[in-house]
């Protein structure tokens, strides 16, 4: 992976003591990075200085590239209503080019890349010539992704992109921002952590203005959990619990019922390498495993109470 931010020490206190203070991360090009805390812990304020919408009073953001692109999308994107999805895009596209004096084909946008392509892209084609004072939510939602991607960002930063969408309407921006991390490094926020679980490669928890932890989701999801799994059969198992365990010494084994088992490891790098190991020895079909209290919402809950416990 290669790293396409990095954020080093940024430091921002408003008057009424909000804000950012020595924040610092890295986000790979091609990945997801989730930006998540409770309201208030300074994720907008951490975009707009990475966005250049707002001023560091110290700290750095470094971008690999020189010349990257930065596109941030509000997570109440608002438009001139009077305007059609395509005249938004279209003068999304226009400002961006007498900024940059650049002219870009939009990756990932398919089409002729520009406007009509990102409105495409974002499942708006058969409405981009409607005024967009009749659009729902969802639809302004994805017509602000749209107006960002026209401009081919290298970072594109995503401000609760599915606040108030129903599950249509967010299973339609997951489907985007899983293409669009393709062709570029995207930072995203969201208090919807199930959504976060299913999109970010990364995650960084902030809190009051600071960084509380920052990993792999993987890791922020078993940060604080016992390494023990539920496995389901699809029939009895074969072998008694006794058994299991020698064949699997770094883990307990207990049957619940006949068709359920819960094995607990000694860590979770045990269960990385004996997990797969276990779930042969059954010689019954598996038809379902889960970490136990596997929850982001959980997790996210934990790190942020023992950090204020500190
Ligand atoms: N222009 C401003 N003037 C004064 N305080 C501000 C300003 N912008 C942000 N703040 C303060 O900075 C803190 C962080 O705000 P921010 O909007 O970044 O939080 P957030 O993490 O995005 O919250 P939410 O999840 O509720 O959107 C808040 O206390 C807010 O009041």
């Amino acid at each position: 992976m290669t790293t396409a931010l990095t954020v080093k020490d940024l430091t921002r206190v408003y008057p009424g003591g909000g804000g950012v203070r020595g924040i610092g991360f890295t986000a790979d090009e091609h990945a997801v990075t989730a930006v998540i805390g409770p309201n208030g812990a300074g994720k907008t304020v951490l975009f707009s200085i990475i966005a250049g919408l707002a001023q560091a009073e110290s700290g750095t953001v470094d971008f690999a590239s020189p010349k990257a692109r930065v596109a941030y999308c509000p997570d109440v994107p608002q438009f001139e209503s009077w305007l059609t999805a395509l005249e938004v895009v279209e003068t999304s596209l226009a400002v961006s080019r007498e900024s940059t004096g650049r002219v870009r084909i939009a990756r990932g946008t398919g089409g002729d890349g520009f406007a009509r392509g990102a409105l495409e892209a974002c499942g708006l084609g058969s409405v981009m010539d409607r005024r967009v004072a009749d659009f729902s939510r969802g639809m302004l939602q994805r017509l602000g992704i749209a107006a960002a991607l026209v401009t081919d960002p290298e970072i594109l930063i995503l401000d609760e992109p599915n606040s108030a969408l129903d599950p249509i309407g967010r299973a339609d921006v997951r489907d985007i921002i899983t293409e669009q991390k393709r062709h570029r490094c995207i930072l995203l926020s969201s208090h919807m952590l199930s959504e976060v679980e299913q999109l970010a490669d990364h995650i960084v928890v902030i809190d009051q203005g600071r960084v509380v932890t920052r990993g792999t989701t993987a890791s922020i999801l078993t940060d604080g959990l016992e390494p023990v799994w539920t496995i389901r059969l699809g029939a009895p198992a074969q072998i008694s619990a006794a058994d299991l365990a020698v064949a699997v010494p770094e883990a307990r084994f207990e049957f619940e019922t006949d068709t359920l088992c819960t094995a607990r490891f000694r860590s979770f790098e045990a269960a990385g390498s004996q997990l797969m190991t276990a779930l042969h020895i059954f010689r019954s079909p598996v038809i379902e495993v889960t970490l136990r209290d596997r929850d982001l919402d959980a997790s996210f809950a934990r790190i942020v109470q023992n950090q204020e416990h500190r």
